[in-house]
């Protein structure tokens, strides 16, 4: 039996970024000329695009899990990484993409309309760009950051203009095949359809699709059988056609409660829908309880079939319902019924100038990008689990500063150190009580880096001794809270005058790192 593949739930991770390369240039005569580590590349995407070459999600159920390609690591002699390659899945026309809470990040309906689902990591950067007036011969990189990992969802809606509904086995199969080019699975056995079939019907100059909706059946709205899945194509097209079987001799079932009972599991999904369902704005279409109806009497060329037909319709015409007796077998009726249904396509479409229009710019759900994110960090004392009482800081910058920071570089941590503190994380730690040698973990519980908090002093570099050391890092020796404390002050007069000295060497054009504190 074929999986059902019209929900999928794909993992996805972005690239990571390749890490920047630390070298000191070489040359004849010139053994130290200055530093020459590039960057690394940046990590691919993964990306989303909307294909109508594609009709199913089915190699996603096979294989769903998908990478993007990482970065390469920078080299010396200035060389840069190459960027990982992106990777695209086409999906089909139809798909929306949620994550793993629900919410929608995106609706491909156009061709070629596109959506980024993991952003790849970008690449460190190599000693040669992290250098500067003040640090010379940087003798560290930053890491490449890893790529964006995460499950997105995928729901198949079937945009298909018309779509056929009624019990199973009541002919909405046969209907498509009669109808169309298309040559679906057909049987006298119910649940014969296990995924919905799509015929391209023409009627004239019109073209239209229309898609059969199978496992319909009493509490399908509820999630018995199949049903609710399938019921999420219905969603999208323009015209409900309902196919009654004049012929089943099931009893207690007849063509009109059949169509009653049917309208009754599409009213409650649309309750269930509620909010959720398709923007009228965006869509151009009615809710679905207020779109055309089309009531189809099928199983004609059955004598008995096509007595009970000639009942019904009269009580089906009264209530306003255009009805069509035909069959698809002998295809009687059925030219009639594609031109109605063309028309009343026709119709919906003149009413949805918007559902024509040409592909929508690059949809980015996560608001984070390479270089976005809030500078801000903010700070809350937490009980963490191992270390007890514990500062946090969280903020999208500061937790990427330590993603980038190779802690066995002594440099690199105090260039971590040095971004905290311009970034104002050492000011907000302040703020909200902190004290030297309290704890401070920056980032989750889970992945983030615990330290004792020692602030530092905004100017870096020159504090550093030679390179590869740093004055901060070489007392290993745990201070006692007074000496912690006493010291703070000294450190806080420290940080002060040395935040004017950098107003001052930034006034006089001296000071040119600032990029320093931007990202890399
Ligand atoms: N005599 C007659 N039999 C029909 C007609 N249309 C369909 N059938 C038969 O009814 C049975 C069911 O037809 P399908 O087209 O598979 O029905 P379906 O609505 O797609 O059913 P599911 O896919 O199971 O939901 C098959 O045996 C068909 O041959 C018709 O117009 N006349
Ligand atoms: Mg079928």
């Amino acid at each position: 039996m074929p999986s059902f593949i019209d929900r999928v739930v794909l993992h996805v991770a972005g690239g990571d970024g390749g890490h920047g390369c630390t070298s000191i240039h070489r040359e004849k005569y010139k053994p130290l000329a200055g530093p020459d580590g590039g960057d690394g590349g940046h990590g691919g995407s993964v990306i989303l695009t909307a294909d109508p070459r594609v009709t199913t999600l089915l190699t996603y159920h096979r294989s769903p899990h998908r990478t993007a390609g990482s970065g390469a690591p920078g080299e010396g002699g200035w060389r840069r990484g190459a960027d990982g390659e992106d990777m695209v899945l086409p999906v089909p026309l139809g798909t929306v993409v949620k994550d793993s809470d629900g919410g929608v990040l995106a609706d491909l309906t156009a061709a070629g309309e596109r959506v980024v689902v993991a952003e790849g990591g970008s690449g460190g950067r190599g000693n040669f760009s992290l250098a500067s007036p003040k640090r010379k011969a940087p003798g560290f990189h930053l890491l490449g950051e890893p790529g964006e990992a995460r499950d997105v969802t995928l729901e198949l809606k079937t945009v298909a203009d018309v779509a056929l509904v009624g019990y199973p086995s009541a002919g909405k199969s046969s209907l498509i095949a009669a109808m169309s080019a298309a040559r679906p699975k057909i049987a006298d056995y119910p649940f014969t359809t296990l995924t919905p079939n799509l015929g391209v019907v023409e009627a004239g100059e019109t073209r239209f699709t229309m898609a059969d909706v199978p496992g319909l059946i009493p509490g399908a709205s509820e999630g018995k059988g199949l049903g609710l899945e399938f019921l999420r194509h219905i969603e999208r097209c323009a015209v409900v056609v309902h196919v009654l079987d004049c012929a089943t001799l099931e009893p207690g079932r007849d063509p009109l409660s059949d169509f009653d009972t049917i309208e009754a599991e599409l009213a409650a999904y649309a309750d269930r829908l509620g909010a959720d369902e398709a923007d009228p704005a965006l869509t151009g279409l009615a809710p679905l309880m207020e779109r055309p109806r089309v009531v189809v009497l099928n199983k004609v060329d059955v004598p008995e079939a096509a007595d009970l037909a000639e009942l019904v319709e009269a009580d089906l015409k009264a209530r306003g319902l255009p009805t069509f007796t035909v069959s698809a077998v002998s295809h009687a009726g059925l030219s009639r019924l594609a031109f109605a249904l063309a028309e009343l396509v026709q119709q919906a479409r003149a009413q949805a100038p918007a559902l024509a229009e040409p592909a929508r710019p690059i949809i980015r759900p996560a608001a984070v990008g390479r270089r976005g994110g809030q500078a801000t960090a903010t700070v809350a004392v937490i009980q963490h689990p191992a270390e007890g009482t514990v500062y946090q800081v969280r903020g999208d910058k500061p937790e990427r500063w330590v993603r980038q920071t190779d802690f066995s570089n002594d440099e690199a941590v105090g260039y971590l150190a040095d971004r905290l503190a311009a970034g104002g994380v050492e000011d907000e730690l302040a703020k909200a009580g902190a004290h030297a040698g309290d704890t401070v973990l920056i980032g989750d519980v889970k992945g983030g880096v615990i330290f004792t908090w020692e602030p530092a002093m905004t100017t870096g570099a020159e504090l550093l001794g030679a390179r590869g050391t740093d004055a901060r890092l070489e007392d290993h020796h745990r201070r006692t809270n007074a000496e912690r404390r006493a010291q703070y002050h000294d450190w806080m007069d420290a940080k002060e005058a040395a935040r004017q000295q950098l107003r001052d060497e930034a006034a006089e054009g001296l000071w040119t790192d600032a990029a320093d504190w931007e990202d890399a």
